[in-house]
C-alpha cells in the first residue's frame, strides 16, 4: 500500500476583499497535482514561495479540504476518512508556535503524550527514545524559552512523533534555523527515515532536498513541474554550462536581453550586498561569452566564472521554465538560497 496517493488534487481559495464594493477573489493555490509516495520514502516537495507546498500538505493531513481531486494517506481518503488519517500521521511545521515556553522540553512532551493518548506505560520509553533521536537528551529539563530555534524545531519533531505516526509531514523544518542547527536537523530527519517512517518534506532549500530526499517533486504555480530523484533532476542540466557573472546595477532589460539569446536556458539573479550575481545557464556547446557581455553593455561587471551545473541550477531551470517569460525574474538573497518566482 502506498503511503500517499494524490490524484489531481486541487485547492482554490476564495477571499473577499474591499468593504465598499466587496468582491471575491480566487486563488488557485494547487491546480491538480498527482504524485505517489511509497512507504518508507523520504519525499520532497520543493518550490518557491507561494508555489502551493503548504496547501498541498494541509490537504494531505486533513487540515484543509480539497476543492477537487482526491488523496489517500495509508489507504484512507483524506476527505471522507480524516479521523483514520489523523491517527496515523504527524505534522510538524516550521516556526515557533505549538510549544509551552515556560515548561521544560520533558514536560512539553509529557503533556502532548497525554493529549495524544499515548499509553501511560509507554510514555516514558517513547519520550526517552525521542529525546535521543532529536539530540535533546541532557537538555530536556530546561525550559523551552531558553532553547535555540534549532532545538525548538527538533522538539517539534519529537512532539510530532509521540504517537508513532507512520507518515510524518514536515513543513519547512529548517526555516530560520542557522546552518549548524540545520545540519543537526537534517541528521534527525535522515535518522527518522532510517527508522522506517515515511516523510513528506517541504522546503525551499535545495541542498536540504538534495541531501535528504529519495525523490523530489518541484512545484511551481500550483503544479508539479518535475518529479524525479535528485540525481536524475541534476542529469537534466548536465549538458549545460553555467556562468556566474558579478554585476553592479543590471536591470530587468539587461537580463531580458540575455534570456533572449539563442542557447540561453535560464538566468537567475542573487543579490549579495551591493553586488548581483547573475547565473546564466546555456547549452554546453553554445559560445555565448561575447553575446552575454554584449547584452550587459553599460553595466559594470566583476568576476566571471564558469562552473559545473548543480541541483540548484536544475531547480532554477525547472522553475524558470514554469514561469512565463514575462514573469518577474527570480531573485535570491544570502538567506534564501533559492529564487522566488511569481507563481
Ligand atoms: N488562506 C488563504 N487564503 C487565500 N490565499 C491563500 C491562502 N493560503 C495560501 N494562499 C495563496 O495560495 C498560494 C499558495 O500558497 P502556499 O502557502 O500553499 O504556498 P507555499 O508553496 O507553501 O509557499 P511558502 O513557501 O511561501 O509557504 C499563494 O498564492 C498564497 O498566497
Amino acid at each position: 500500500m502506498l503511503a500517499i496517493d494524490a490524484h489531481k488534487l486541487r485547492r482554490t481559495y476564495r477571499s473577499r476583499t474591499g468593504w465598499l464594493r466587496p468582491r471575491t477573489t480566487e486563488t488557485e493555490a494547487v491546480r491538480g497535482v498527482t504524485f505517489q509516495v511509497r512507504r518508507g520514502e523520504l519525499f520532497g516537495l520543493l518550490g518557491p514561495n507561494g508555489a502551493g507546498k503548504t496547501t498541498t500538505i494541509k490537504m494531505l493531513n486533513t487540515l484543509l479540504l480539497p476543492t477537487g481531486g482526491a488523496a489517500r494517506v495509508l489507504g484512507h481518503d483524506v476527505a471522507t476518512d480524516p479521523v483514520a488519517v489523523r491517527r496515523r500521521i504527524g505534522y510538524v511545521f516550521g516556526g515557533d508556535r505549538g510549544l509551552y515556553e515556560r515548561l521544560s522540553a520533558l514536560d512539553n512532551l509529557r503533556y502532548f503524550a497525554e493529549l495524544y493518548g499515548v499509553e501511560p506505560r509507554e510514555q516514558k520509553r517513547r519520550i526517552t527514545e525521542l529525546l535521543d533521536l532529536t539530540g535533546l537528551t541532557g537538555r530536556e529539563r530546561e525550559r523551552v524559552e531558553g532553547y535555540s530555534r534549532g532545538m525548538r524545531q527538533r522538539l517539534h519533531i519529537a512532539r510530532g512523533l509521540l504517537h508513532r505516526p507512520e507518515v510524518l509531514f514536515l513543513d519547512e523544518p529548517s526555516i530560520g534555523v542557522d546552518p549548524v542547527a540545520a545540519r543537526e536537523l537534517r541528521r534527525t530527519v535522515a535518522d527518522l527515515r532510517a527508522g522506517g517512517t515515511t516523510v513528506l518534506l517541504t522546503t525551499h532549500y535545495m541542498a536540504e532536498a538534495d541531501e535528504l530526499c529519495d525523490r523530489i517533486a518541484v512545484i511551481a504555480g500550483g503544479e508539479i513541474r518535475a518529479l524525479d530523484t535528485p540525481e536524475r533532476l541534476k542529469a537534466r542540466v548536465q549538458e549545460r554550462a553555467v556562468t556566474e557573472i558579478e554585476a553592479y546595477g543590471a536591470a530587468e532589460e539587461h537580463l531580458a536581453g540575455i534570456r533572449a539569446l539563442p542557447g540561453v536556458r535560464g538566468v537567475a539573479v542573487e543579490d549579495r550586498g551591493h553586488v548581483q550575481v547573475l547565473t546564466v545557464q546555456a547549452e554546453r556547446d553554445a559560445d555565448l561569452h561575447g553575446p552575454v557581455l554584449g547584452a550587459l553593455d553599460g553595466v559594470r561587471l566583476g568576476r566571471i566564472t564558469s562552473r559545473e551545473p548543480t541541483l540548484e541550477d536544475a531547480y532554477v531551470a525547472i522553475v524558470e521554465g514554469a514561469a512565463a517569460h514575462d514573469a518577474p525574474l527570480p531573485r535570491t538573497g544570502p538567506e534564501t538560497p533559492l529564487p522566488e518566482v511569481a507563481a
